[in-house]
C-alpha cells in the first residue's frame, strides 16, 4: 500500500548500492510517498534510492540523515515494487541490483527542462564529404527524433567540428526544446488490415482476453509467415483502447525496424524503443514517459521489461523460444518468465509468439496453464516450404568443400530465375580451427580454454570466449616450423569463399553478427536483401529469427547435424527450432520455398521429426523424455558456476558445497558434480559446475540460499547461481 511520510519521519530507503536491504533515512521538506525516487546521503556520496515503507528504526534519532530531495518522476508503484522483490526472490538476486535494472535511464536525478537540440533544415549539403552523408543517414535514422550534438557526432562516427560545420552551412539548426516530451498518440481506430479468417478468429479471442482486464498467458503458434504480428497488433489496439499499455518484446534489435514500420502503418504514428541501440536522451525520455502514461506502446529488448509502467495491460514475447531472452551475465533471468510473473502480479495479459515455441511454453499450454491458439496455414497465397534432406554420404565433395553437387544445383537454378538463395551455417569466421600442419598443434587462446577462430575479414584469430585476437601466425606457436599453419574446417567467410568460386555472377551478402559494428549496419543489410539486393545469402542464426525476404525460395542448410552433438538437454528442441525457423524464411510471397539439409545422419529422429512437420509429436516426444528424465518442466534445475584464478581453490570450494548438501537434500534435491564446466577456464578464470535438481514443486530457491551461505568464499572467487539455465557452458 502506498503510503505518505510527513517530513522527519523515518522512511526506509532501498538504494543502487550493495548493501542488501533498505536504509533509515529521514523524510524530507514536503513529505514523500512510498514508490518516490529519491536522492539520499550515503557516506561523502549521493545516490538514487527508492522508498520502500516505513523505517525501521532503532538507530539514534539524531544520527538519521534526512533524504536529500524527492525526483521529479512518478513513484514506483506498488505492483513495480512488488515485481522487483518478486524477480529477486526468484533469481537469488539482490534487491539492490533489481532496482538498478529498473533504474537504468541516464540522469534521472538531472534537470534543465530544456536542451540544444538538432535537427535538420532540409537544406542539402553544398559540399558533400563522407563524414557530412554519414550525419544526414545518421538523422533519417532517427525519422525525426530529436537528438544533442554529441550523440549525433557518436552515432555518426564523426567529430564534433562536423557538426558545427553542418550548423554553420545551416544544414543542421539548433534549437532549444524541452526534454522528455510525450510520445505521439498511437490510435487504435484506425483500420486494420483485412484478416484471414484463422488471423481474424485468433485476434477476437486475444481482444476479449485483453478486455476482460486480468492475468492470463496465451501461446499464440502460427506457423512461420501466418501472420502473427498482425494478429497480435489487434491485442495492443484492444489494451489501448482500455487506456492501459503495452509491450511488445523481440529477440533482435535488427527486426525492429520492420516492426516499427508495421505500428506505424496499424496505429498511426511510431511506438516507444527501447533497446541498445537508442540514444541516451530517448532512453531518458522514454522512461520518464512510461511512468506517466505518455508512452501507450513500447517495443523492446527483455531489459523493457523493467520499466516502471504505469498501467501495464499486455506484454507480447514474440518469437518466445528464442535464446536470446534469457540474460545469460549480471542478472541471470529469462524475459518470458519473468514477463508471466509481472503480468500476474498487475493483472496484465501475455501473448507468447512463435512458430516453435519452447518446450515449456508448449507442456504450459497441453496442461492448460496458458491458452492456446493456432494458426495453421500461411498468410494469403504463400505455402509452406517443402523439406528433403540431402544425405551427405552418397555427395562426393572434394576437401574444402561445403555446398554438394544436388545444393549447388538448386541455387544455381534459383539465381538463374531472379530468386534468392540462403546458405545457413551457424558458425561465424572462416575456420573454427587453426592447425600446425608439421607438429598438429592447434591455436588456443592463451586466456580460454577454446580454440582461436580464423576470421579473415578482419586478418585475425578471435577467441569467442574472451573477444582477445592476434594476427594467424606465420610459424607455429608450439613448433616454430613456417608456412604449415592450416584452416580447418568452415565458417561462413570460407562458405562465402567457395560461393564465390562456384557463383561468379552472384551477389553474396553475408550476415553474420560479428561483420557489422552497428544495429543500423546490419539493419540496412537486411532491408538491402528483401529489396533484392543480393542473389545469394550466407549467414548464421541472425538471418533465422524473423525475416521477411520476398524473394527467397531456397534454403540451403549447409550441416544439420551441427547442433545434434553435444549432450546438452536441449539440443534436439534447439536444432528444432532453428531448423524449422530458417526454413521458414523461404517461399514467403507468391513463389513456393524449398528447404535442403545437408546431413550424415537423415534417419535421426530430429532430423525426420524437422522434415515431415510433425511438429506435436515432436514436442509430445521430447515432453515425455524430459518427464522421464525428471528435467524441466517437470523437474526444476539449478546450475552453479564458480570461477577462480586458481584451479586448486575452484575445485576446493566447489567440493565442499556438494558435501555441505544438507539444506538441499532436506527438499528432496541432488547435486551432481563438481565438474569442470565445458568451457573451462575463461579470460584465466578456472570454471566448475555443480547442478542441481530438484521436484517440481521443491522450494527450490530457499534451500539454495541457504546451502550457498553455510561457505565463505575466498577472495575473488566467483559464485553465479543460474535458475532454469539454459546454456551449459
Ligand atoms: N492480414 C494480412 N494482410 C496483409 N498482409 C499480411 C496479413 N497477415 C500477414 N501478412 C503479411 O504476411 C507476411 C508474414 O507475416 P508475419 O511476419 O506477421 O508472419 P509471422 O507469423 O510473424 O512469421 P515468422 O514466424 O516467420 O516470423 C508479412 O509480410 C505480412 O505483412
Ligand atoms: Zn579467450
Amino acid at each position: 500500500m502506498s503510503e505518505r511520510f510527513d517530513e522527519g519521519q523515518l522512511v526506509g530507503v532501498l538504494t543502487t548500492e550493495p548493501l542488501g536491504r533498505p536504509l533509515d533515512y529521514k523524510a524530507p521538506e514536503g513529505g514523500c510517498v512510498t514508490g518516490d525516487l529519491v536522492e539520499v546521503p550515503l557516506g561523502p556520496r549521493r545516490v538514487l534510492g527508492c522508498v520502500w515503507g516505513k523505517g525501521e528504526g532503532g538507530f539514534d534519532p539524531a544520527r538519521v540523515r534526512p533524504v536529500t530531495r524527492v525526483l521529479d518522476a512518478a513513484p514506483l508503484r506498488d505492483e513495480m515494487r512488488a515485481f522487483l522483490q518478486r524477480a529477486a526472490d526468484y533469481t537469488l538476486t539482490p534487491l539492490p541490483q533489481m532496482l538498478r535494472l529498473a533504474t537504468r535511464a541516464p540522469d534521472l536525478a538531472a534537470g534543465p527542462a530544456t536542451r540544444r537540440v538538432l535537427r535538420a533544415s532540409g537544406r542539402e549539403p553544398a559540399r558533400e564529404t563522407e563524414a557530412r552523408l554519414r550525419v544526414m543517414d545518421a538523422l533519417d535514422a532517427w525519422h525525426g527524433a530529436r537528438v544533442t550534438a554529441s550523440e549525433l557526432a557518436a552515432e555518426a562516427g564523426v567529430s564534433s567540428a562536423v557538426i558545427k560545420g553542418l550548423v554553420k552551412a545551416g544544414v543542421l539548426i539548433e534549437e532549444d526544446a524541452p526534454r522528455d516530451l510525450p510520445y505521439p498518440h498511437l490510435n487504435p481506430a484506425l483500420p486494420h488490415k483485412e484478416l484471414s479468417d484463422g488471423q481474424a478468429q485468433a485476434a477476437a479471442a486475444l481482444r476479449a482476453s485483453v478486455a476482460g482486464g486480468r492475468y492470463g498467458t496465451t501461446l499464440l503458434k502460427g506457423v512461420t509467415g501466418s501472420g502473427k504480428t498482425e494478429v497480435y497488433l489487434e491485442a495492443v489496439a484492444e489494451c489501448l483502447r482500455q487506456g492501459r499499455q503495452a509491450l511488445v518484446l523481440l529477440p533482435e534489435i535488427a527486426l525492429t525496424a520492420g516492426f516499427l514500420d508495421r505500428v506505424q502503418a496499424r496505429f498511426g504514428a511510431r511506438p516507444a524503443e527501447w533497446h541498445s541501440g537508442v540514444t541516451s536522451t530517448e532512453r531518458r525520455r522514454l522512461w520518464r514517459m512510461i511512468g506517466t502514461g505518455d508512452a501507450q506502446l513500447v517495443v523492446g529488448a527483455r531489459s523493457a521489461l523493467f520499466l516502471p509502467f504505469r498501467e501495464l495491460g499486455l506484454i507480447v514475447v514474440d518469437e518466445e523460444h528464442d535464446t536470446s531472452y534469457k540474460q545469460e551475465e549480471g542478472v541471470l533471468y529469462n524475459a518470458r518468465d519473468m514477463a508471466v510473473l509481472r503480468a500476474s502480479i498487475c493483472g496484465a495479459q501475455v501473448v507468447l509468439a512463435s512458430a516453435t515455441p519452447s518446450l515449456e511454453t508448449w507442456v504450459n499450454a497441453d496442461s492448460g496453464k496458458y491458452a492456446r491458439l493456432d494458426l495453421t496455414a500461411r498468410f494469403g497465397a504463400a505455402e509452406l516450404p517443402q523439406m528433403r534432406a540431402i544425405d551427405m554420404r552418397a555427395e562426393r565433395l572434394p576437401s574444402n568443400r561445403w555446398v554438394s553437387e544436388t545444393l549447388a544445383a538448386q541455387v544455381q537454378t534459383r539465381i538463374a530465375a531472379g530468386e534468392q538463395a540462403l546458405l545457413f551455417l551457424n558458425r561465424r569466421g572462416y575456420a573454427p580451427v587453426t592447425i600446425c600442419r608439421a607438429c598438429g598443434h592447434q591455436v588456443g587462446c592463451s586466456e580460454c580454454d577454446a580454440r582461436m577462430v580464423e576470421h579473415r575479414f578482419l586478418k585475425r584469430l578471435i577467441c569467442h570466449q574472451c573477444g582477445a585476437s592476434r594476427p594467424v601466425p606465420e610459424a607455429c606457436p608450439a613448433c616454430s616450423v613456417e608456412g604449415r599453419m592450416a584452416a580447418v574446417g568452415p565458417g561462413v567467410e570460407r562458405l562465402a569463399e567457395e560461393v564465390a568460386e562456384r557463383f561468379p555472377e552472384a551477389r553474396v551478402s553475408v550476415l553474420s553478427s560479428d561483420l557489422f559494428t552497428t544495429a543500423r549496419a546490419l539493419k540496412e543489410a537486411i532491408e538491402t536483401i528483401a529489396a533484392g539486393g543480393a542473389d545469394i545469402i550466407i549467414g548464421t542464426q541472425i538471418v533465422a529469427k524473423g525475416h521477411n525476404f520476398p524473394l527467397l525460395t531456397l534454403v540451403g542448410v549447409i550441416d544439420a547435424d551441427l547442433g545434434l552433438q553435444g549432450s546438452d538437454l536441449r539440443a534436439a528442441e534447439r536444432t528444432f527450432q532453428l531448423m524449422r525457423q530458417v526454413a521458414g524464411r523461404a517461399g514467403r510471397a507468391e513463389k513456393p520455398g524449398t528447404a535442403l539439409l545437408q546431413t550424415h545422419q537423415p534417419e535421426h529422429p530430429v532430423i525426420r521429426a524437422i522434415l515431415t512437420g510433425n511438429e506435436e509429436d515432436f514436442w509430445r516426444a521430447e515432453a515425455a523424455e524430459r518427464r522421464m528424465a525428471g528435467a524441466p518442466p517437470y523437474g526444476r534445475m539449478a546450475g552453479i558456476i564458480l570461477s577462480h584464478p586458481d584451479v586448486a581453490v575452484v575445485f576446493d570450494v566447489a567440493a565442499e558445497l556438494a558435501r555441505r548438501d544438507g539444506p538441499l537434500r532436506a527438499i528432496g534435491a541432488q547435486v551432481w558434480g563438481p565438474a569442470p564446466a565445458p568451457i573451462a577456464r575463461v579470460r584465466g578464470r578456472h570454471r566448475v559446475r555443480l547442478l542441481v535438481k530438484a521436484d517440481r514443486t521443491a522450494p527450490l530457491q530457499a534451500a539454495l540460499a541457504e546451502w550457498a551461505a553455510q561457505i565463505k568464499l575466498p577472495t575473488n572467487l566467483r559464485l553465479a547461481i543460474d535458475i532454469d539455465p539454459q546454456s551449459f557452458l
